[in-house]
C-alpha cells in the first residue's frame, strides 16, 4: 500500500501550553481516516499542520514522501478545508473558480464545470455566493479544495452547522470522490456517528493527546459504536473516573 501521509511525534504547542502532543499516524492511499475529538482536542491544530498553516514545535511531517518543510512540493497535490470557506460575497460560483484556477495551470473550463457538478452546484453557478446557503457555502470550498484534482483531502468538520439532507450530501461526495477517484482523505468531526458512518479508521483525540487509532472494524469489534469506542477510549485514559 502507498503511504499517502505520516505523522512522527509531532507536536504543536502554543505560548499558552495547548494544542497537540505527540501524534503519530500514517495514512494509506484511497483511506477515509477521522479525527475524532471533542472541542478543543487539536483536530484543527493537527490539520494546520499538515497543511502547512502552521509550523509543528517538534516532530515531521511527510506527505507523498516530501517533508512538509519543503512547502510547495508536499502541498501541490493536497486540497484543504479548514474552518468557513473564505467566499468572496458578490462573487459567483464560477467566478470563485475562475480565480483559484490562476494558481493551477491545469486546470480548464471543463475542469471547473466537473467540480461545480461533483458537489452539486452546477445549477447555481451563475449566482452570488453571499446568497448561497450554509450547506452551499460549504460545498462551494470542497468545489474549490478539489479543483487542482488533489490526491489528498485534508476537511476540518466538513459538515459543521449543516442539515439533515447536506449532511448526507456532502458524505457522498466524500465517499463518491474516495472510492471511485481513490481520493485520500483527513477528515475531522467532533461527531461520533459522522466518523462510523464515513470512515475506515478512526484517530481519537482528547486534550490534545492522540488515545488511539484504529481500523472501524477493530474499533468495532468490542463496542457496539464508536460513541462507545471513544467513552471507552477516554474512560481508560481516566482511569476509575465515569464519564
Ligand atoms: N492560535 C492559538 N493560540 C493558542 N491556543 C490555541 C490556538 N489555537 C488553538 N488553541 C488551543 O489549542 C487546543 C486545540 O485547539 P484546536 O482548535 O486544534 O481544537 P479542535 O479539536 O479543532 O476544536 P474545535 O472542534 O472546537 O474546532 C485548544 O485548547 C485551543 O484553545
Amino acid at each position: 500500500m502507498d503511504t499517502v501521509l505520516t505523522l512522527d511525534h509531532v507536536s504543536k504547542i502554543y505560548h499558552n501550553g495547548r494544542g497537540a502532543r505527540n501524534i503519530t499516524f500514517s495514512v494509506e492511499r484511497g483511506q477515509v481516516v477521522g479525527l475524532l475529538g471533542p472541542n478543543g482536542s487539536g483536530k484543527t491544530t493537527i490539520m494546520k499542520s499538515i497543511t502547512g498553516l502552521s509550523q509543528p514545535t517538534e516532530g515531521t511531517i511527510t506527505v507523498f514522501g516530501a517533508p512538509v518543510t519543503d512547502r510547495e512540493k508536499a502541498l501541490m497535490q493536497v486540497g484543504a478545508l479548514i474552518e468557513q470557506p473564505a467566499l468572496y460575497e458578490n462573487l459567483t460560483a464560477q467566478d470563485h473558480l475562475r480565480m483559484a484556477a490562476r494558481y493551477y495551470p491545469g486546470v480548464d473550463q471543463a475542469r471547473m464545470d466537473k467540480v461545480l457538478e461533483i458537489v452539486g452546484l452546477t445549477p447555481y453557478r451563475k449566482e452570488r455566493c453571499g446568497k448561497f446557503s450554509l450547506g452551499m457555502k460549504q460545498r462551494m470550498g470542497l468545489a474549490l479544495a478539489l479543483l487542482s484534482e488533489p490526491e489528498l483531502m485534508i476537511l476540518d468538520e466538513p459538515t459543521n452547522g449543516l442539515d439533515i439532507e447536506a449532511t448526507v450530501e456532502m458524505r457522498e461526495v466524500i465517499l463518491r470522490l474516495a472510492k471511485e477517484k481513490g481520493v485520500t482523505f483527513l477528515v475531522a468531526s467532533h461527531l461520533a456517528a459522522e466518523i462510523e458512518k464515513m470512515c475506515d479508521k478512526v484517530l481519537v483525540l482528547y486534550e490534545g493527546e492522540m488515545l488511539s487509532f484504529d481500523t472501524k472494524e477493530e474499533a468495532l469489534r468490542l463496542n457496539p459504536s464508536l460513541e462507545d469506542y471513544f467513552l471507552a477510549k477516554v474512560r481508560d485514559k481516566k482511569g476509575s473516573v465515569v464519564l
